[in-house]
């Protein structure tokens, strides 16, 4: 693939992905663009739908929920999710319209070609954000990301920092957990990830962060000059 390299961040739920992303983007405008998956999970309070930014059939009663934290209007222009059915996104990935999908946590997740498509047709560095899952179907394509690896300091404030989230249900984080484990020990495996970044200081994590994405940067802020 042409332009800038595309970035995976993947992790454990509640390890910081979303978080370091947000920071990259509001800090470097016009210099990422996020690759909007699609999902059969409910939205959240505050997350925004992709309807309409591409091809596929969405769930017609998402709704587009207020913007109501600091967080979240930070980055009001990117759209969360593509909020879908389980029925739509089958008929989906039957026709072929995903670079990859997994089952994570009770629901379907996945990368539609459309969604990177449109990063890639603004010459922008297409951030992905994806389960283990996702990254093992990935390095089956030819995307050639950047694989990098966001992991909590331990297990028990993973648990604390998705409790405080207040976004699982006891059954739901549960399910996070057990996904966790196995994300934590497969993150350890050489040669799955380029980069393994420890988040327990957030700005420590986000200067390493854009120290490993500085050449990209550079190159597409060199383009655009
Ligand atoms: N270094 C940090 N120290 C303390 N809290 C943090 C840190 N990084 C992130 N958090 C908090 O932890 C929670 C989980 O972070 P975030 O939602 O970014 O995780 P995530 O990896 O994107 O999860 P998911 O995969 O479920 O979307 C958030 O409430 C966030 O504010
Ligand atoms: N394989 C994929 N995994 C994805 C995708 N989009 C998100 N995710 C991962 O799902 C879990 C849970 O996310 P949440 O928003 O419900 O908390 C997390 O690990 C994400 O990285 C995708 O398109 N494909």
């Amino acid at each position: 693939m042409s332009g800038p390299r595309p970035v995976v961040l993947s992790g454990p739920s509640g390890a910081g992905k979303s978080t370091l992303m947000k920071m990259l983007m509001k800090d470097h405008e016009g210099v990422f663009g996020f690759s909007v998956s699609h999902t059969t999970r409910n939205p959240r309070p505050g997350e925004e739908d992709g309807k309409g930014l591409n091809k596929l059939p969405m769930l017609l009663g998402a709704t587009l929920l207020p913007v109501a934290d600091l967080d979240s209007s930070l980055f009001k222009h990117v759209a969360d999710y593509h909020f879908t059915t389980r029925e739509a996104m089958q008929e989906a990935l039957e026709r072929g319209d995903f670079i990859e999908n997994a089952e994570f946590s009770g629901n379907m997740y996945g990368t539609s070609k459309a969604a990177i498509e449109d990063v890639k047709a603004k010459n922008l560095i297409c951030i992905l954000d994806v389960d283990i899952q996702g990254v093992k179907r990935i390095k089956e394509t030819d995307l050639d990301p950047i694989y990098i690896s966001i992991q909590p300091p331990s297990m028990e404030i993973l648990e604390k920092r998705l409790r405080d989230r207040q976004t699982e249900t006891e059954e739901s984080l549960q399910k996070r957990l057990e996904a966790a484990r196995v994300d934590m020990e497969l993150s350890k495996e050489p040669g799955v990830f380029d980069v393994v970044i420890i988040n327990d200081d957030l700005d420590r994590a986000y200067e390493e962060l854009k120290d490993i994405l500085n050449e990209e940067i550079k190159k597409v802020q060199e383009a655009k000059s």
